[in-house]
Parts: C-alpha cells; sequence; structure tokens
C-alpha cells in the first residue's frame, strides 16, 4: 500500500475533518486510598486540536500531561468532561479510538529477539489488517523512517535511535489518524533526535496525519504549529509559538557601558526608562530592542558592547510555571541552553 494511504483507512473517505482531538472539561482524579489525599492530575482541560497539526503539550514534572495522554489514548478512564479522538469517544468508541491512533511511549514495546519486520507483522495481526495490506505496508514504513536496509536484523543489535524510529514506524503500520509521541527523543544523542525529526517532517509532509507531542525539548516544542502549556492540571497558555512568545512581550536589551552609574541615570533621565543590573550590564526591558538601541547610542554613552534577546519558549514556559525548560533539558543531556 502506498505511503499516500496511510492516515486513512482502507475504504474510508478523508473527508470528515472533525477536529482530530476535542477534549471538554476533562477532569481525572487518582483515589488517594484510606491514608492519602485525593490526587487531581488533571482539572478541566478543553482542548481542540485540527486534523493535520504538530501539536505540543508541555509542562512540568507532574503537571498532568500522561494522564491526559493515557484518556486520549483510552488506557486511563476519566473521572468527568469528554475526549475524542478521530471522531470517536474515548470511553463509549475504545475500539474505534484505538484502530485510529499510533503510539510512541517513552518505554519500548519492540521484541528486541524479532527482526523489525517480525515485529512490524506482529503488530499488523494484533491490529487485524488486511494480509494483503500487511508487506506493501511493512516496505512503506520502513522506508519512511530508513531502515529499509535493515529489516531482518534482530532489533537487539539497533542502536537507541534506530529502535526508537522502529518504534515510529510500528505506530503508523495500522495507518492511524493521530499519532502520540510521549517524548520521542529522550535519550537520544543529537544526530539521532535530528534525524527521528526528518522522518517526522516526511511523515507530515507526505500524510493526512496529526501528531500530539509531549517533550520537555525547547527546540521541539519550536516545531509545533501550536502548543499547550500545561500546569497543575490545566492548561495555562495555548497558542502558536510566535504568538506566546509575543505574548510573554519584551526584549531584552543587554549593554556594557565604560560607567554603568552614570548610563543608568542618562537612561533613566533622557529616555524615562529604567535598568536593572546584570553581571556587569545593564539590562533595560522594552517591546521593541531594534528601535530602542539606537536611542542608546544617542545619549552620547560609552557602549562596549549590546545584544538584544528576543522572548524564548523558555521565558514563555517560566512565566506560566515558574520553571525552565531549560532545566529538563540540562538534566537530559547537553544540548544548548538558553542564550
Ligand atoms: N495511577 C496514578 N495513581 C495516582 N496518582 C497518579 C497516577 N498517575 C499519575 N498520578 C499523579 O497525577 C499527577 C500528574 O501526573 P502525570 O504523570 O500526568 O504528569 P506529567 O505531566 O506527565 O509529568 P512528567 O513530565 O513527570 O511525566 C502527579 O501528581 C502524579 O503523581
Amino acid at each position: 500500500m502506498p505511503l499516500t494511504t496511510l492516515g486513512t483507512l482502507p475504504g474510508e473517505v478523508a473527508v470528515d475533518r472533525a477536529p482530530a482531538v476535542q477534549v471538554r472539561d476533562l477532569v481525572k482524579t487518582f483515589p488517594g486510598g484510606k491514608k492519602r489525599t485525593d490526587v487531581e492530575a488533571v482539572r478541566g482541560i478543553d482542548l481542540d486540536v485540527p486534523a493535520g497539526e504538530l501539536f505540543g503539550f508541555l509542562g512540568p514534572n507532574g503537571a498532568g500531561k500522561s494522564t491526559t495522554i493515557k484518556i486520549l489514548c483510552t488506557l486511563v478512564r476519566p473521572t468527568a468532561g469528554s475526549a475524542q479522538v478521530a471522531g470517536f469517544d474515548v470511553v463509549r468508541q475504545k475500539d474505534d479510538v484505538r484502530r485510529h491512533i499510533g503510539l510512541v511511549f517513552q518505554e519500548t514495546t519492540l521484541d528486541g529477539h524479532l527482526t523489525a519486520e517480525q515485529n512490524l507483522r506482529f503488530h499488523a495481526e494484533i491490529y487485524g489488517m488486511a494480509h494483503t495490506d500487511v508487506a506493501p505496508r511493512t516496505d512503506a514504513v520502513l522506508d519512511m523512517v530508513g531502515l529499509a536496509d535493515r529489516r531482518s536484523a534482530v532489533v537487539n543489535t539497533f542502536s537507541g535511535g534506530m529502535k526508537r524510529r522502529l518504534e515510529i514506524a510500528r505506530g503508523l503500520m495500522h495507518s492511524p489518524r493521530v499519532l502520540f509521541l510521549d517524548e520521542p527523543t529522550i535519550g537520544l544523542d543529537p544526530e539521532s533526535r535530528a534525524g527521528l525529526w526528518d522522518y517526522v517532517d516526511r511523515l507530515r509532509a507526505e500524510e493526512d496525519i496529526t501528531v500530539f507531542l509531549t517533550t520537555h525539548y525547547m527546540d521541539e516544542a519550536e516545531r509545533c504549529d501550536r502548543i499547550a502549556i500545561v500546569d497543575g492540571g490545566r492548561i495555562g497558555a495555548l497558542g502558536s509559538p510566535a504568538a506566546l512568545k509575543a505574548g510573554v512581550g519584551h526584549d531584552r536589551v543587554r549593554v556594557v557601558t565604560a560607567d554603568d552609574d552614570a548610563a543608568e541615570a542618562l537612561v533613566r533621565d533622557r529616555l524615562g526608562v529604567e535598568t536593572t543590573r546584570e553581571r556587569g550590564a545593564l539590562v533595560v526591558l522594552t517591546p521593541d530592542g531594534e528601535q530602542f538601541v539606537p536611542r542608546l547610542f544617542e545619549l552620547g554613552l560609552t557602549v562596549r558592547s549590546v545584544s538584544v534577546t528576543r522572548p524564548s519558549l523558555d521565558d514563555v514556559f517560566l512565566a506560566y510555571t515558574g520553571a525552565r525548560l531549560a532545566d529538563r533539558q540540562a538534566a537530559a543531556g547537553p544540548r544548548g541552553g538558553r542564550r
């Protein structure tokens, strides 16, 4: 079966453009048992993810991301509210939801003793794929993730990045409409991470598929069409990365001068702007850094260096959660921190 049919089941007409994910007032409370209090993991989430979107779900540890995803994948039953995935209700139409989603979670579900191809065939059997579809679909998804030449190799001989790519191939076998990727690149080296994203980009370019992603990596969040920032079981912010960054407001101008005291007074008196000090520099927060810098020079200051930094998604994350994405990034491995 050609790759162009991925995302649409055989015989199905892709005219239905209902949201890929629709969530209304979703609540999940885990009972705390006799001695402990209940845990309100999800406290009223509303969400619409249109078909075809790359949607990012971000939040600090314990924010409720995994619980929400597990509800969407029918693995956890909500306490209240409703959720539909690919047009099917996650409680009343579990089997339909499962047929239309692909899952790539952090824990591997591959059998290391089987070959890549055997793993995919096993998956096809579980999903009851038509016999005639299996071989061509296996070819297509292995090609998609760049593993066609390793199809007969035992998975235990694969690198971490190859295993993750095979997981994605497996998740795509049954033509899901929505692919859930839960921290898909965690633990991978930078090269494997970049490679995996190449395949996701290719998948999105060629297929009518929605990708629902959780990540703690800022650069991965930047790739998303829209992101939701979740904290304490609620969505605190929702929008495109550009819109969310614009919402934070201010560019940050950092200027090193020959005389900071004099510069501070001049900027305050002549430009009417307050500065703060930071490690031998003055910092000004301003809506438009590029316009502000020439005005600084007009003051006749001896400026040794000046830099303008636009708000990052990390600033957005900090504004809504009080934590930095970069904290998790650092914990996960060296990957070029913030500024
Ligand atoms: N099965 C469970 N029983 C009890 N409490 C749970 C259960 N699953 C999750 N929780 C609690 O619900 C809250 C939300 O957890 P969840 O795993 O959804 O967060 P998360 O945003 O995915 O965090 P992380 O980034 O660490 O994966 C946490 O306080 C967690 O301890």
